[in-house]
């Protein structure tokens, strides 16, 4: 048997019909190396779904439902421009099933009959669940032995519904049983990404963004030959090219490098995809579905030397600092481990730390408990809360080997106020908070410090 090769098309590689054309195609092109696709919800309705759930929850059931027609709609059209007659109608009727379920699901949302996560996930299952119907029927059009497989009977979770975690070895082994027979005979699985089940068989999903992590997941358990990212852009960029138009692609990641990224705010990576991935030393390569004849960005165990052999920028916004000074620091043990556990009641993720002998500081993204946190902490010291704060990262292996590197992220940065400096234990990172305010000025300016100045050096050399 071939060793599978994982395709993952995010919301915006199937937004509409001339995307799907798209994609059907790169799988057509490798049609050869047992590809099992994942593919997203189309774009923007994974918020259109959340956001029905909402006002459903609140009550207003026909609103919920009517703000999510056009995303029906949008379906169709793809089934009426790429789908024989037959098949389209075929597609329609399976659309208005669709439509009918959720609504029934929404109403219980109104009733409140059952937990409202639990309904919120099954409601946001419906975006994965429509695009591999659909892909699939788009790809058999083509003459492709497609089959569309429920992710749900594949990735076995926790209950900890809107970002449940995988059990690994149950998903390895129902991943396992359900495809491997397929692509023994040569067909092409198609999942959603996204979305899960627990043992009990209720629909859960893996947190935003959560589809590169499926197709992780499942390519660790297949074994797979790569796992391949498909997106807009041209693989993982110096910065976000959205704040950085002069961003270029990087052709090579380490994993740590990777993670550091994603973990730090570039979207284009969901921040559990390297975890997967390194445990079987499974490549993973970031490609643009707009333009597939480009490389991409191959994430390996191995960097590359690069000319900056810094990589990358990446920045998170919506961040709260919270700062707890106190003198019962001063030459005392547990306290940090009393600090800690506040956070570890509320299951709440701290990002950077930095710590001096009277104070600790550190970072939040989630704040759904900062209240109950700030009230406990006030038992340990004088706290102070800053919000609207955001987390700039420079991430690289070079980190470790260029001198002077600080000093040239600390000049661009000049009148911007920093707070807690931190080079994260890898020393692959170098990473700081600053006001949110100015963070595309800093990227900016950041990225041409780093970046640009060798691109011109470059330039001139060549020149
Ligand atoms: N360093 C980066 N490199 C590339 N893209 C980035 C980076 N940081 C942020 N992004 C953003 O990530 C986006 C792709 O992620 P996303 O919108 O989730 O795509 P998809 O729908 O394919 O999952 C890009 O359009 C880009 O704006
Ligand atoms: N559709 C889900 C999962 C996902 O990963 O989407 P995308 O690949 O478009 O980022 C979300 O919007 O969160």
């Amino acid at each position: 048997m071939k060793t599978p090769l994982i395709m993952k098309f995010g919301g915006t590689s199937v937004e509409d019909e001339a995307a799907f054309a798209r994609v059907a195609t790169i799988i057509e092109t490798n049609k050869d190396r047992a590809p099992v696709i994942v593919v997203s919800a189309m774009s923007k309705l994974t918020d259109a779904l959340i956001e029905s759930f909402h006002l459903a929850s609140d009550g207003a059931v026909e609103e919920a439902t009517l703000k999510l027609e056009p995303h029906f709609a949008r379906h169709a059209a793809v089934a009426n421009a790429l789908l024989p007659s037959e098949e389209a109608q075929m597609i329609a009727r399976r659309l208005e099933d669709a439509k009918a379920d959720l609504k029934q699901i929404l109403q219980r949302a109104a009733r409140r009959e059952a937990l409202l996560p639990a309904l919120q996930d099954e409601v946001a299952s419906y975006g994965e669940r429509l695009s591999s119907m659909l892909l699939t029927a788009v790809l058999r059009a083509r003459g492709l032995p497609a089959i569309n497989i429920d992710a749900r009977q594949c990735i076995i979770t926790d209950e900890t519904f809107g970002c449940a975690t995988p059990l690994m070895s149950e998903t390895e082994a129902s991943t396992r049983n359900h495809l491997l027979p397929l692509i023994e005979r040569g067909e092409i699985p198609v999942l959603g990404g996204f979305i899960a089940s627990s043992t009990a068989g209720r629909t859960t999903t893996l947190g935003r963004g959560g589809s590169d992590y499926s197709a992780a997941i499942i390519g660790a358990a297949l074994r797979a030959s790569e796992v391949q990212i498909w997106t807009d852009v041209d693989g993982v960029m110096t910065a976000d090219p959205r704040l950085v138009p002069k961003a270029r692609t990087i052709p090579r990641l380490s994993y740590a490098e990777a993670a550091e990224l994603a973990y730090f705010g570039a979207k284009v990576l969901h921040p559990k995809t390297i975890e997967p991935a390194v445990a079987r030393f499974i490549p993973v390569r970031v490609c643009n579905s707009r333009r597939p004849t480009e490389e991409g960005t191959l994430i390996c165990a191995e960097s590359s030397t690069s000319v900056s052999r810094i990589k990358a920028i990446a920045h998170k916004t919506g961040i709260t600092v919270i700062q707890v000074t106190s003198a019962r620091m001063l030459g005392a043990y547990g306290f940090l481990r009393a600090l800690f556990e506040v956070f570890d009641r509320y299951r709440t993720v701290v990002d950077v730390v930095t710590t001096s002998e009277v104070s600790v500081s550190l970072t939040l993204d989630d704040t759904r408990a900062l209240d109950s946190i700030v009230r406990e902490l006030e038992r340990l010291g004088t706290v102070q809360v800053e919000p609207r704060r955001a987390i700039i990262c420079v991430v690289g292996e070079g980190l470790r080997t260029t001198p002077g590197i600080a000093a040239r992220v600390f000049s661009a940065m000049r009148d911007i106020n920093i707070s807690l400096i931190s080079q994260g234990a890898s020393s692959i990172n170098l990473t700081f908070v600053i006001d949110q305010e100015r963070v595309a000025e800093a990227v900016a300016r950041l990225h041409r410090a780093i970046f640009e100045t060798e691109d011109e050096k470059q330039a001139a050399q060549q020149g």
